[in-house]
């Protein structure tokens, strides 16, 4: 049990990443409080495997590109549990498209939700943590295209090195206060965010092939480096980065 009696609140928790992250939470101890935009369903779901693993858990819907959603999840978690000791940012969105006509509103609302949407609930999680007095654990889900390109994400990848970057800076920001703050970089994990892209059996074998331990990523495989990082085992570990990818970024040839 790393996350015994934690309260720990997960973005975009609903389905994919953020549910097996929050779900991995419960299993380690913890009490979770999830965000989600739209999967009312998958939210409820979350909630019943939590509450399963004999832990509590609420759900709140909420779109983080508003600034408000921030305070407010926040918020609603300090009423249900009392406290936030570990924020992990989750929700995001990639809408593939090409560069050269890009429509301006879905780079804008990528831009929006994937990194305003970070900066505004990391805030909000910070300065619940520092009116606490007990430090905390921050953990942004970046992913492997902070380092490495995108074709058909020039609105996306900027996006995730954002994230990335938010998690160096506000690592020295908020060390005086015990806070932790660090990044895991999934690689391509399977879930809704590229079931369209992967249904190319071409891209799919490609990205497969990429890929030295052989295969394409779960949702689960990131519960386990979450945790960690979440977790006193981490508890020297700030401004890291932590690539989830199965080798895929360091296979060069
Ligand atoms: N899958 C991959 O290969 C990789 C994913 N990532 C990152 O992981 C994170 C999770 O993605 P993944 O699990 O794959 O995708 P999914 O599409 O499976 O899940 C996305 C989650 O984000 C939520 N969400 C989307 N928009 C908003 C919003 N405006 N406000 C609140 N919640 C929102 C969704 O809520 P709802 O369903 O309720 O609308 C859902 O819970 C993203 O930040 C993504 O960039 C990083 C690297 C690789
Ligand atoms: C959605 C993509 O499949 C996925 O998102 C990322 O961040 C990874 O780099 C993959 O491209």
């Amino acid at each position: 049990m790393l996350l015994k009696d934690k309260v720990v609140l997960v973005t975009g928790a609903s389905q994919g990443i953020g549910k097996a992250a929050a779900i991995g939470c419960a299993r380690h101890g913890a009490d979770v409080a999830i965000n989600y935009h739209s999967d009312e369903a998958g939210a409820a779901d979350a909630v019943a495997q939590i509450e399963a693993l004999g832990r509590r858990a609420i759900a709140v819907k909420g779109d983080v590109a508003q600034v408000e959603t921030a305070t407010s999840f926040v918020q609603a978690a300090v009423e249900a549990f009392g406290k936030v000791d570990v924020f992990v940012n989750n929700a995001g969105i990639c809408p593939f498209h090409a560069f050269l006509d890009m429509p301006p509103e879905v780079m804008e609302r990528t831009m929006k939700v994937n990194l305003f949407g970070a900066y505004y609930m990391v805030q909000a999680a910070a300065n619940q943590m520092v009116k606490q007095g007990q430090g905390g654990a921050i953990i942004a889900v970046s992913s492997i295209s902070a380092l490495v390109g995108g074709g058909m994400q020039t609105h996306y990848t900027p996006t995730k090195a954002g994230v990335h970057s938010l998690m160096q800076s506000t690592a020295i920001a908020l060390g005086k206060y015990g806070i932790r703050c660090n990044s895991v970089l999934p690689g391509t994990i399977e879930t809704a965010i590229n079931k369209e892209d992967l249904a190319d059996v071409a891209k799919r074998e490609y990205m497969a092939g990429r890929i030295p331990l052989g295969r394409l990523g779960e949702p689960d495989d990131l519960a386990g480096p979450i945790v960690f990082l979440a977790s006193d085992l981490a508890k020297y570990v700030t401004g890291a980065a932590l690539l989830v990818d199965g080798g895929a970024f360091v296979n060069l040839q």
